[in-house]
């Protein structure tokens, strides 16, 4: 149950729906009187965007590639993240730690308890424990038919030019993150249309404590 704000973090590989489905819960929470902050990673400050550019363009190795991820992340956290929860608004962002353990961990085949030491390092809250969202939905989509969709929508970047066999692992490591802690995610089936999933998206906030509260 959050004490502030809620943070939702939206993940899944590559072409599975996320950010087409940003911007629909963003609406229904502002209909429900919240402020809500749309960031993504990596990215979302001034530095972590510059970070972003290098790591979805230029080739690094898998240790290199994680620290990136993190110090974006960082950046993110201390400059957008937590301030806008302290304020009590709604975050919704566009990937978040799950996808270093899908990607970095499972994808590249990085070390997961050096991912989960940088996790707790990064994350850290000022009175003990870790910032992790409230919420994560997870697009689950066949990679084939992730292929499929993101074929001539947008020039591929570093990791949208992966073969499906990558994308098979970082499904897998979603499939793991959510068998390690699932309270915290909702499983969205993103083969769906586009209201379809419009509508998974809705009924997993729905379930949650927080989805009719006032704004405060
Ligand atoms: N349910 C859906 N059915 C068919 N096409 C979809 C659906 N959801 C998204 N798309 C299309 O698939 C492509 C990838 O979607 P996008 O939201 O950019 O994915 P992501 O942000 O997860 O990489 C886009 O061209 C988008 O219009
Ligand atoms: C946050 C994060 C993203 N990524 C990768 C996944 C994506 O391929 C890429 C950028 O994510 P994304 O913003 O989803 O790209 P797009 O908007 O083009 O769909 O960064 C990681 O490998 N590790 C991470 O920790």
């Amino acid at each position: 149950m959050p004490s502030s704000g809620i943070f939702i973090s939206f993940e899944g590989i590559d072409g599975a729906g996320k950010s087409t489905h940003i911007e629909a819960l963003a609406s229904a929470l502002r209909a429900q009187g919240r402020t809500v902050v749309l960031t993504r990673e990596p990215g979302g400050t001034p530095l972590a965007e510059k970070l972003r550019a290098l790591l979805l363009h230029d080739a690094m190795d898998p240790l290199c590639e994680a620290l990136l991820m993190f110090a974006a992340r960082r950046d993110h956290l201390q400059q957008v993240i937590e301030p806008a929860l302290a304020r009590g608004e709604v975050v919704l962002c566009d990937r978040f730690t799950d996808a270093t353990f899908a990607y970095q961990g499972h994808g590249r085949g990085f070390d997961l308890n050096t991912l989960a030491t940088l996790e707790h390092w990064v994350q850290a809250l000022p009175h003990g424990g870790v910032r992790q969202p409230d919420l994560t939905l997870w697009f689950d989509l066949d990679p084939a038919i992730a292929a499929e969709r993101l074929a001539g929508a947008r020039v591929p970047d570093k990791f949208e030019a992966q073969p499906v066999a990558f994308f098979r692992r970082v499904a897998a490591g979603y499939a793991d993150r959510l068998s390690k802690d699932p309270g915290r995610f909702a499983r969205v089936d993103a083969q769906g249309t586009l209201e379809t999933v419009r509508e998974a998206v809705l009924d997993a906030c729905r379930t949650r404590p927080w989805w009719q509260e006032q704004a405060p």
